[in-house]
């Protein structure tokens, strides 16, 4: 596949961008963003909006994304639609991977090009490839590992991307949360923004909720303070023993990057050890993988993942299709459910397990993202699942 297009739109046409699978296809493209290289496995994610969060969930540590949406950029960049807690970590997405040139932004909220930004963040970026071939290609052969680098004179290490590629070893078997989870604990209580008014701060909270982060966004603690709770954000290695020595009315398991299994690791012992003590608790994407593992499940690796906006679920327990956002490589193989636990959302895409909830207990998970941010704000109503549970708990 030689896919650089379109070349007559292009004023010069020498390749400032390469990417580089592991199979040794070379792509070749136009630089945009940071320069330099990287390397990761490629997804694409067919989110018509929200490239900003998209690139700075977390939970991409370790990824490539390349948009199935070709006008990326027009609504520019701005401080507040930043996913990323913890500004200090290595940015989610190591690189993305554009059909057009980035569209100029023209948008109130906008206060920086999406090419300024990347360059800002690390982030390289290669446009001018057919996209549609690309996930063409994932869609068949599964996700890749690829290197991605651009350089403005065009002057590239082939053969030593090539080695990088096919020598990295893969998202399977690969922990990243230490890359993005917080160093220290530390309190969140500003709720969703509001058309003319912006974020607001929850002032009379009426949950304590300890999250864990193991790469968690920004939405879901909004979501979470406008539902009434005071959060405690805690490093991913936190001790059951020190979670529940807060005394904590609800324990939320957040999203995060890599192979569950691997994390699973250090998580699975303290999440066994919350659920048991009959906190109610909440999981979303790499929470719930960890979940699902804490009660004897199996987690697996997807062929092509689910990244967008647009993954129809179905909610099992009351027959209602929601739109969901999605940015999962790993799922919960649904054969593998202890009795205990059961299924309650499967994709309508391929009826992988969407979401779980242990019988008799406040415990319940999702794969997808409730908090959208990007994507519809149809699950929403998961964020008042978790405080009907806190509330009746503390009524108990
Ligand atoms: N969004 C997430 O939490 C992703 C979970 C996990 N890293 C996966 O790829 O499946």
């Amino acid at each position: 596949m030689t896919i650089t297009e379109n070349a007559s739109a292009w004023p010069d046409l020498t390749p400032t961008a390469l990417l580089v699978l592991a199979d040794g296809t070379v792509l070749e493209g136009f630089g945009l963003g940071a320069e330099g290289h990287a390397v990761g496995e490629v997804c694409f994610n067919t989110a018509m909006t929200g490239y900003e969060e998209i690139l700075t969930d977390p939970s991409y540590a370790g990824q490539l994304i390349t948009f199935t949406f070709p006008h990326i950029g027009n609504v520019g960049t701005n401080d507040e639609d930043i996913e990323t807690v913890n500004m200090a970590a290595t940015p989610g997405a190591r690189g993305v991977i554009l059909r057009s040139a980035i569209t100029d932004p023209s948008n109130y909220r906008a206060t920086r090009h999406l090419d300024q930004w990347l360059k800002a963040r690390g982030i390289i970026g290669l446009s001018g490839i057919d996209t549609r071939a690309l996930t063409a290609l994932i869609r068949s052969k599964g996700m890749p590992n690829a290197v991605i680098a651009h350089a403005k004179n065009g002057q590239f290490d082939l053969h030593g991307m090539k080695e990088e590629a096919r020598e990295w070893p893969g998202l399977e078997g690969m922990d990243l949360v230490p890359l993005v989870t917080s160093g220290q604990r530390f309190t969140w209580d500003e709720t969703p923004w509001a058309w003319e008014k912006g974020f607001g701060r929850q002032t009379e909270p009426e949950f304590n909720v300890v999250a864990i982060d193991y790469g968690i966004k920004r939405n879901i603690l909004r979501l979470l303070a406008g539902e009434g709770c005071k959060i405690t954000v805690v490093p991913a290695t936190t001790s059951a023993e020190d979670i529940l020595a807060m005394k904590p009315d609800g324990v939320f398991l957040s999203n995060g990057p890599g192979d569950p299994a691997e994390t699973g690791k250090y998580a699975v012992p303290v999440i066994q050890k919350v659920i048991s003590s009959g906190t109610p608790t909440f999981g979303i994407c790499l929470g719930h993988q960890m979940l699902g593992l804490a009660v004897g499940a199996k987690t697996k690796k997807m062929h092509q993942g689910h990244h967008g906006a647009n993954h129809p679920v179905k909610d099992e327990t009351t027959g209602k299709v929601e739109i969901t956002s999605m940015n999962h490589g790993f799922a919960v193989d649904q054969a593998t459910l202890p009795k205990g636990a059961t299924q309650t959302h499967v994709s309508l895409f391929d009826g992988s397990n969407c979401g779980i909830q242990l019988d008799g207990k406040p415990v319940f998970s999702v794969q997808y993202h409730p908090e959208a941010s990007p994507g519809p704000r149809d699950s929403h109503y998961l964020f008042k699942r978790f405080a009907e549970l806190m509330r009746a708990k503390k009524r108990a």
